[in-house]
């Protein structure tokens, strides 16, 4: 591979009016795309208003994390003063789009918009793919996953509940001759400028998943993708402007990891931003929290998981099996709602082991732009390194016992590693109290329900919890007394842009999705009028 430097690639960038990191997908894609074409992906990622803020910046390089010496492409390195300029512009065209636009021409856009995204769905994908790492048909998964959303907040946008909607309350207040007097309305209207904040494992899904809400609300939003995975984040903004959400109205910070902390800091503490909306780790969500308290923020922090799957004794073993499968080892173990603790029954452990190490078997492990590939590499090679020493730990110094895996696979890259199974896991383990983020699945037998549940709950974090039973009595109680935001009984796959998803305790606050979804974007203004 050539290496431009960066004033070189920029300068050619901006004679060529083509983005550096256009060729370099191409090239990625012309050797390895199995469909789509190199040219339309690259086109996607020919962003008008990122090439207006690229000019005298660094650029920051995207990598394959399937083989993390190739360079995917390559986006501006935007900081603090970027960011602020930015919500200056937000601030500026809110008026025009919160108070200038009706509803339904909101909604139109974003529908013209998912549109355009179904239409390049598979060159999103591969972008996708190239930069996460994840399968191919994940990523195209994501992508109907993401269009969700605009379709689901475009319906929304328009309904009672939207902005610039309320209700009426009739009035406690009397006339002296003891009729009504006045009038009480609660008003829906949109926060205002939004900033918005996402992670790498879903780098389109957690964009629109906010995106959505909030333009539909009447709010302007800057996003800033994670520094590991922006080129979808580019190519969807693209789309956005092709589809005419107005300049400005939707804004896209690149950056870095060593900028990323100013950008961040700049979001936090401009009081013209409204709302902050972060997906992310628990530790990054606290800083946040901590960064907006002086501006008084409205939060939404969706934030880490550390799931437990309870299989009970008179759980569909098969079914028990097919959820672990479809939760755990989805995005090779890296997702917020992943199962990351396994409690079996006594009764059907070795059954349920036996069979889920056999289907965990079946994974091919690969660069996911291979057609058979089902579980692609992890992030980034220090991702690997932790999962591979929490493993250890559990073996070596917890006593637990390795019943599939338990090994980087370092013959594939340095981002790989093997499905794993640990059965006599401790409960005092870091694998079992901490969130692994990775494709390892902890298992420890109970026996009891009551005992199940406490281990279940034992955790600062509360995002999803699943457990397999057919006694509809425990069904309602278990669902019931589980400590978490989100409950799928004999079931591994339960997002939905229908559905409020969202946690408890250090998971987070605030709802994404469902008609709570836009809630999070409005404030309620109760107007009395004494008619
Ligand atoms: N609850 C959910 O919906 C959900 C969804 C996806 C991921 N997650 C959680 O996210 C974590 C993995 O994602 P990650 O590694 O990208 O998390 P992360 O917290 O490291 O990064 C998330 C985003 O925050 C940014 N960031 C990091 N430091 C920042 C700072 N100081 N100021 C502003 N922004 C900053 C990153 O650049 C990235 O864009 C896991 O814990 C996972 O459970 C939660
Ligand atoms: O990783 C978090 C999001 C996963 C999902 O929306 O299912």
């Amino acid at each position: 591979m050539i290496h431009l430097s960066q004033k070189q690639a920029l300068m050619l960038t901006l004679m060529a009016g083509v983005r550096p990191w256009s060729r370099a997908v191409t090239r990625a894609l012309s050797t390895s795309a199995p469909v789509g074409t190199s040219a339309a992906a690259a086109s996607l990622l020919k962003n008008p208003s990122l090439l207006a803020v690229a000019s005298g910046k660094s650029l920051l390089d995207v990598f394959n994390p399937a083989k993390p010496d190739e360079i995917v492409g390559q986006v501006p390195i935007q900081g603090g003063e970027e960011t602020r300029q930015a919500i200056e512009r937000s601030y500026h065209v809110l008026p025009s789009w919160r108070d200038g636009t009706t509803a339904s021409f909101r909604s139109n856009l974003l529908s013209k918009w998912s549109g355009l995204i179904q239409e390049n769905a598979d060159d999103l994908a591969i972008i996708m793919t190239l930069e996460s790492g994840k399968p191919l048909a994940e990523s195209r998964g994501e992508v109907n996953y993401a269009t969700s959303f605009l379709d689901f907040y475009a319906a929304e946008a328009v309904r009672s509940t939207g902005a610039g909607g309320g209700f009426m309350i009739p009035t406690p207040f009397a006339t002296t001759n003891g009729a009504p007097r006045g009038q009480i309305m609660a008003k829906q209207q949109a926060v205002g400028v939004t900033g918005l904040i996402t992670p790498w494992n879903f780098p389109i899904a957690m964009i629109t998943r906010k995106v959505g809400p909030a333009l539909a609300a009447g709010c302007t939003a800057i996003v800033k993708p994670s520094e590991l995975t922006p080129l979808t984040a580019v190519a969807l903004q693209n789309l956005a402007e092709q589809a005419g959400i107005p300049e400005n109205v939707l804004q896209l910070i690149t950056t870095d990891k060593s900028s990323t902390p100013q950008v961040g800091g700049e979001l936090c503490t401009n009081p013209l931003v409204r709302k902050l909306s972060f997906t992310g780790s628990t530790a990054v969500g606290k800083l946040l929290m901590k960064q907006s308290s002086d501006t008084v923020k409205r939060l939404s922090l969706e934030l880490g998981g550390n799931a437990p799957f309870v299989v009970f004794d008179d759980a569909d073993i098969d079914q028990a099996v097919t959820a672990a499968m479809a939760s755990k080892f989805r995005n090779a173990g890296q997702t917020c709602v992943c199962a990351d603790r396994f409690l079996v029954h006594a009764a059907v452990h070795d059954e349920f082991v036996d069979k889920f190490v056999a289907a965990a078997q079946k994974l091919v492990v690969g660069p996911g732009l291979d057609k058979e590939t089902t579980m692609g590499p992890m992030i980034v090679a220090d991702a690997v390194t932790r999962t591979h020493q929490k493993v250890q730990e559990a073996l070596e110094r917890d006593g637990a016992t390795c019943a599939l895996g338990g090994s980087p696979m370092e013959d594939l890259g340095p981002h790989f590693y093997q499905p794993t199974i640990l059965t006599g896991v401790s409960p005092e383990s870091s694998i079992w109290k901490t969130e692994t983020f990775g494709p390892v699945a902890p298992i420890i037998k109970f026996d009891v329900e009551e005992e199940a549940l406490r281990l279940a709950n034992d955790s600062d974090v509360g995002l999803a919890s699943y457990f397999c039973t057919r006694d509809l009595s425990r069904a309602f109680r278990f669902s019931e007394q589980l400590e978490c935001g989100i409950v799928g009984l004999n079931d591994g796959i339960i997002s939905s842009c229908a559905a409020p998803f969202g946690g408890i305790k250090e998971s987070g606050l605030g709802r994404e999705g469902s008609s709570l979804g836009i809630a999070e974007y409005l404030e309620t203004k109760y107007i009395f009028m004494n008619t």
